[in-house]
């Protein structure tokens, strides 16, 4: 039985006021017991204040990153230890933004996701391809590389602590989805490496411009368990109809 997620990735958005605000409407909204899951990723500035207003909620706490190692000279960087002090639960890994922006080879995302489930979080590996890659016909070879340096150093056994995302780079915050039939395809391939694996009860969430309009579609396809939610994370209202659609 795979668990239905809805996760939502605030990135470096936020202030106290309006996470605040934000924080309350979701929490209310959000049944103790719930047939999905309901996280939020939120920046590291504000874990201790989410922390407190998630607590006694059915809401979990995430992280967006974490580092690949594990404590010292390492400037800047936020061990998944540190994030366990603060009641983070789970975490994002090999975002495109990460990659694309912040040079995160497959390596790197390996090692990260590694860091975390040592730690005890949940990691939640991103992958997906850009479009010049769908374009070329590679999706399905870069999705399944980036999938398989992840497998090789977890393990199976760290896959099933573990959810996928599948996020096409192309459909990231421009309004432009994935058609369900795009989404469950590159699910199913991503499926089937994991039952080769022996881990095909994880998870798999598919993010990418997931709105209130085309939420209960995406989520209805047999291989996605739910979302990776960006921008309509921010709204309430709008967070809690994705989440409702994943139920
Ligand atoms: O982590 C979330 C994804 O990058 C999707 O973002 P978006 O929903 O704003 O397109």
């Amino acid at each position: 039985m795979r668990t239905t997620w809805v996760v939502g990735n605030w990135k470096m958005n936020g202030d106290l006021a309006s996470n605040a605000a934000l924080l309350e409407s979701v929490v209310k909204s959000i049944p103790l017991s719930d047939s999905a899951k309901v996280a939020v990723c939120v920046p590291f500035p504000y874990l201790a204040q989410v922390q407190s207003a998630l607590s006694n909620s059915a809401v979990v706490l995430g992280a967006q990153d974490v580092s690949q190692f594990e404590e010292g000279a390492y400037t800047g960087e936020v061990s998944a230890k540190m994030l366990k002090e603060f009641g983070v639960s789970l975490v994002l890994v090999g975002h495109s933004e990460r990659r694309s922006l912040f040079g995160e080879t497959d390596v790197v995302v390996a090692k990260k996701a590694k860091a975390a489930l040592d730690a005890g979080l949940m990691p939640v590996v991103c992958v997906g391809e850009t479009l010049a890659e769908r374009e070329a016909g590679q999706a399905q070879a870069v999705v399944l590389r980036q999938f398989s340096v992840v497998a090789n150093e977890v393990g199976a056994e760290g896959l099933k602590q573990s959810i996928l995302a599948y996020e096409p780079v192309w459909a990231i915050g421009t309004g432009k989805t994935a058609t369900p039939e795009q989404a469950q395809e590159v699910h199913s391939w991503l499926r089937e490496a994991l039952l080769e694996l022996g881990a095909e009860s994880v998870s798999m969430l598919y993010g990418g411009s997931v709105k209130v309009a085309n939420a209960a579609e995406i989520f209805s396809q047999a291989d996605v368990d739910g979302g990776l939610i960006g921008g309509a994370s921010l709204v309430a209202s709008e967070f809690l109809s994705i989440a409702e659609a994943a139920r």
